[in-house]
């Protein structure tokens, strides 16, 4: 089921939003562009009520919550509606709560023994990150050969000149980036902007 997180788009948009009144329209904007899933990041005061505006009248979207670095997040994401969750990196208890939530999610994993100890457990669609600080592309590569049965939402850094050569490899789904949604866009409630970006984005596949 967390594997097809990665097939759902070619970009996963990382939302940041500081005002609840854009969740509605930044959903509806990434739609009209062809983008059928939203992760919004718990890092400001009102992801939890974006999440639960989206999950009750964009049902079309699905949408996530993204930065969940405790326990009590994933619960609280759930109970907001969030249909997924992505976690930056992974800690026993993130991990136990997030698995408790029954929703499908990506856990972080930056290395080589972080992803090998989420395979470990059966998990194999994970989130690389931070995508370009930790090796990029040539990572991705180099371990491809020793740990085959992964598959990847690399993020961080990567930009839509970027993100071909991410989206070239077997081993990943898709590429999140914060770039569909600029802050001066949001700012400005230039929603057809992140239509624009939406549909280049979409078409990167
Ligand atoms: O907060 C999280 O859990 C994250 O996933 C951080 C994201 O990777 C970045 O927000 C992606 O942002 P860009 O590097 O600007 O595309």
């Amino acid at each position: 089921m967390s594997n097809e997180l990665l097939d759902l788009s070619p970009v996963m948009p990382v939302v940041v939003l500081d005002q609840v009144a854009d969740a509605v329209p930044v959903a509806r904007a990434l739609l009209a562009g062809g983008i059928r899933v939203i992760e919004l990041t718990l890092r400001t005061p009102v992801a939890l009520a974006a999440i639960e505006r989206v999950a009750a009248e964009v049902p079309e979207i699905v949408v996530g919550a993204g930065t969940v670095t405790t326990p009590e997040q994933a619960k609280q994401a759930a109970d907001a509606g969030a249909k997924f969750l992505v976690t930056p990196g992974c800690t026993d208890s993130v991990l136990e709560a997030v698995v408790g939530t029954g929703l499908p999610f990506l856990p972080g994993a930056g290395t080589v023994s972080e992803a090998m100890r989420l395979a470990e457990q059966g998990l194999t669609a994970l989130k690389f990150f931070p995508a370009e600080p930790s090796g990029g592309v040539p990572f991705l590569k180099a371990i491809a050969g020793p740990l085959p049965g992964l598959r990847f939402c690399p993020t961080g850094g990567i930009t839509p000149e970027t993100a071909p050569a991410y989206l070239a490899l077997p081993s990943v789904g898709c590429v999140g980036g914060s770039w569909l949604t600029p802050k001066d866009a949001l700012a400005a409630k230039d929603f057809e902007r992140v239509t624009a970006l939406a549909r280049e984005a979409a078409a990167l596949r």
